[in-house]
């Protein structure tokens, strides 16, 4: 028995194909919908075409249309996509799943107020692994809270459009919490020329693009005489996908509310 009806927005997308695939090889999700932009060459080609089946799903822009037989949609596309599906998910009453990065402080306010009428998982970062590392983290910079350089460093594929990462930003809004610290404050994104010393109270930044580079993040606590670094690396998308799933099952049961993977993974 099909428990979940899942619509996936960024169909042709990377993390959307791995998606539709994972769907159709998963004994209790079943694809209700498929949506991309209008431009896309994917439009009016069966969703789950790209890896040779048929899933009875075309590709829609139309944004009802894809949703009208869903009860979750997962959402991987860029910040105006996703604030566009948001709009009809909470007119709809659809639950949300966004992976979506790179989104300003404004789009984040809305997207707390349209989780007062739908539930939505909102994470950078659906992966087991990077949420653990989360947890790491906190406790690392609660030890090292004084004496130690923090130091946030991202390398991931070519075509990438936002830096630093979602997951990146994550790791120093929790560095910065377990410290007292605002991020807004001490981070520290570019450096170049006579840049002076470095202030021991920021969190630097560096973001590295290149070729097919999945996802990878190491934060490095440099002290005196020793430095640790924490890493997770990812070697495949499916560690992404699998939490996606996982979020859409979470929510089966809950009619609102603002969650991430810390509320899905059990680890608040
Ligand atoms: N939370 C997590 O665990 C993860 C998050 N991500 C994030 O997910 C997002 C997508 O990543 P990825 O799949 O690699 O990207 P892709 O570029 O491969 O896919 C994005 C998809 O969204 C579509 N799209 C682009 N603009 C819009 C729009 N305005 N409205 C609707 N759809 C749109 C694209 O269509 P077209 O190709 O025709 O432009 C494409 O199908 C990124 O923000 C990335 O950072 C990625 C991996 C894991
Ligand atoms: O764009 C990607 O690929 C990824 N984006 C997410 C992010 O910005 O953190 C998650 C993962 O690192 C892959």
């Amino acid at each position: 028995m099909k428990q979940h009806k899942i619509a996936v927005a960024g169909a042709s997308g990377r993390m959307g194909q791995m998606l539709i695939d994972a769907i159709r090889q998963s004994g209790d999700c079943e694809l209700s919908g498929a949506l991309d932009v209008a431009a896309s060459p994917g439009i009016g080609a069966d969703a789950a075409a790209f890896s040779g089946h048929t899933s009875g799903v075309l590709i829609h822009s139309d944004i009802r249309q894809g949703l009208k037989n869903a009860d979750v949609l997962i959402d991987f596309t860029r910040p105006e996509g996703t604030m566009a599906h948001l709009a009809v998910c909470r007119e709809l009453g659809v639950k949300l799943v966004i992976g979506t990065t790179g989104f300003s402080e404004a789009q984040k306010a809305e997207i707390a107020a349209a989780a007062k009428d739908i539930a939505i998982v909102f994470a950078p970062n659906m992966s087991v692994g990077v949420n653990v590392t989360l947890k790491l983290l906190e406790m690392a910079a609660k030890a090292m809270s004084t004496g130690y350089d923090i130091e946030i460093i991202e390398a991931h594929h070519r075509h990438k459009v936002d830096a630093p990462s979602g997951t990146a930003l994550k790791m120093g809004e929790v560095i910065a919490d377990a410290l007292g610290r605002d991020l807004k404050e001490c981070a520290v994104y570019a450096r170049e020329g006579v840049t002076g010393e470095r202030d021991p109270s920021s969190i630097g930044f560096a973001a590295i693009r290149g070729g097919d580079i999945v996802g990878d993040h190491t934060v490095l606590f440099a002290g005196t005489g020793e430095r640790i670094e924490i890493s997770h690396k990812s070697s495949s998308r499916a560690n992404y996908v699998l939490g996606s799933l996982r979020a859409a099952r979470f929510l089966e049961n809950r009619t609102s509310g603002l969650f991430d993977m810390f509320d899905v993974l059990n680890l608040k």
